[in-house]
């Protein structure tokens, strides 16, 4: 049957230095299925998408396209002929056209001049050929997430490819958009096109895909049809332990709402982004700031740590006010910071564990200890332990981690300093089911060991653990809840159509 699949690889195996990242593993994808690849972070996920997309030589195994063997290692443009990955980060430049990205590096023979209105044409018929809706005059940065998808989908589909990766093609859509998405996906997969999908979200696995394989520490463990899959097993197998996934949060006893909020915003408001609000988090309560992409929440988030100055209004930490968009002044007040971005704002890649669990900004602008003092080794134990970092100990440069352990670094580094008041945007994207609740663990207890946290997210788990929630929409403060919301009220609410909660008491 491996002829019929449009890609089959068997026996893979690939080691970096010490670490083997894939130890035999097989997957078949077949025309027009949508095939879910899962596992926990550091599973080796990743490093099966550059096996297959000739990123990466395997140290052994093989892999074949359509029946015949993958390209020569280093052939990019017969690999591109293949496959293509859309990654989380975009591949399209930003300033450029949609046109001219799809066409960069790519202009016909005999072409010595570019000609404008011919690309658009062009780039119109092909984008046109996939059932695109896009403006191939539009500016890449202008596109909404979705349809810059939908463009580096298409490229890809221009040069032959048949078989799209897309890993955690979610992670920056709101509702609406992944809806967008998958139809497209669907739509495609009619036409023949196999789909290999990455994600932490199972329901997105159930809701889309119609096979799963699982890896488990470098390994295969299970190719299955999602249909008929129970949630459990396919959790049991990704694991290796018959838990159940699902966080089971008690409902916070009542705070003690009279204590002196540790963290205030005071007529906070930036301008094109959110309208004037005022909130406060107290000792022992961890407050949710939800709602969708736009809805201004994480421009909030940012504003309370020092990322963004405020148009108007204040942050006080303990009553001081903290300097307007001054992150080392945020610090310093005590907040701890963790950012959606950890590539960008998070951090440095060639230093270890250890170094970038206790790492803050200031640091990053000063000097570097020579010396590591033990404390920091023992705090990055810890944290290994605590927060479950898949690593090889705390002296791991952290470019050798994989993306959803960088992260958890990321959560170390901000609760290294013992901040009253803890910030998290989005903090388990890229994070497997079980770290999930590892890591919302660890934000919970912030708050039960008397400081205060606020969670910026859209996710339904990452909200579960907050005492009261505020929802966003469109820059306004549309709804407030306490303990005790439903997850369909919550989501009408952050897609704006909330009924009877508009306003609330703070309108
Ligand atoms: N460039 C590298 N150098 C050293 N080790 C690496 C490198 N890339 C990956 N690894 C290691 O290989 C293993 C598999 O990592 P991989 O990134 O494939 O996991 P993943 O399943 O994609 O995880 P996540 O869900 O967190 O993205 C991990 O132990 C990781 O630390």
């Amino acid at each position: 049957m491996a002829a019929a699949a449009v890609v089959h690889a068997e026996g893979v195996v690939k080691r970096f230095g010490p670490t083997l990242a894939l130890d035999g593993v097989r997957l078949t994808v077949r025309p027009g299925e949508s095939h879910a690849l899962v596992g926990r972070n550091g599973a080796g996920k990743s490093t099966l998408v550059g096996v297959l997309t000739g990123l990466h030589r395997p140290d052994a195994g093989t892999v074949h396209f359509d029946g015949a063997p993958a390209p020569a290692f280093g052939d990019t443009a017969a690999w591109r002929s293949k496959v293509a990955c859309v990654y989380q980060k975009s591949m399209v430049v930003p300033e450029l056209t949609v046109a001219e990205n799809l066409f960069l590096n790519r202009f016909q023979e005999g072409e010595r001049f570019i000609h404008w209105a011919k690309l658009r044409a062009r780039a119109r018929a092909l984008l046109a050929e996939y059932g695109v809706d896009v403006d191939p005059g539009a500016r890449a940065k202008d596109l909404a997430v979705e349809q810059r998808q939908f463009v580096e989908i298409a490229k890809a589909l221009s040069f032959g490819a048949r078989l799209i990766i897309l890993d955690e093609p979610t992670a920056q859509l709101d509702a609406r958009g992944i809806q967008r998405l998958f139809d497209k996906l669907r739509d495609l997969q009619s036409q023949g096109v196999a789909f290999l999908f990455i994600s932490h979200h199972l329901q997105e696995v159930y809701e889309l895909c119609t096979a799963v394989t699982v890896l488990r520490d470098a390994r295969h463990v299970l190719t299955a049809p999602v249909q008929g899959l129970a949630k459990a097993d396919l959790v049991a197998a990704m694991t290796g332990e018959e838990t159940s996934v699902v966080p089971d949060w008690e409902p916070a006893p009542r705070r003690v709402r009279e204590a002196e909020p540790l963290l205030r915003a005071e007529g906070l408001a930036l301008e094109g982004a959110y309208e004037p609000l005022d909130f406060a988090v107290r000792p022992g309560e961890v407050v949710g700031l939800a709602g969708a992409a736009a809805s201004g929440n994480t421009a909030l988030g940012e504003t309370l740590v020092g990322m963004r100055a405020p148009t108007a209004g204040a942050v006080r930490v303990r009553g001081r006010e903290v300097r307007p968009g001054s992150v080392p002044d945020a610090l310093e007040a005590g907040i701890g910071y963790i950012p959606e971005d950890r590539h960008r704002q998070g951090l440095v890649a060639e230093r270890s564990v250890a170094e970038n669990a206790t790492l803050t900004v200031t640091d990053q602008l000063g000097r570097w200890g020579t010396v590591l003092p033990s404390r920091t080794r023992e705090f990055a134990a810890s944290m290994i332990r605590s927060l479950d970092i898949r690593t090889r100990g705390p002296d791991q440069p952290v470019s050798g981690l994989s993306g959803g352990n960088q992260q958890k670094v990321v959560v170390a580094r901000a609760l290294a300093r013992r901040p009253h008041a803890l910030v998290a945007i989005r903090p388990t994207a890229g994070v497997d089911v079980k770290s999930k609740e590892a890591l919302l663990a660890v934000v919970r207890r912030v708050a039960d060991e008397g400081r205060a946290a606020v969670i910026v997210s859209d996710e339904l788990d990452d909200l579960r653990v907050c005492d009261r929630l505020l929802v966003l929409f469109h820059g306004r403060l549309v709804a407030e809840y306490d303990t005790g919301w439903t997850d369909r009220e919550l989501v009408a609410a952050m897609e704006g159509v909330a009924e009877g909660t508009v306003g609330g008491e703070r309108a």
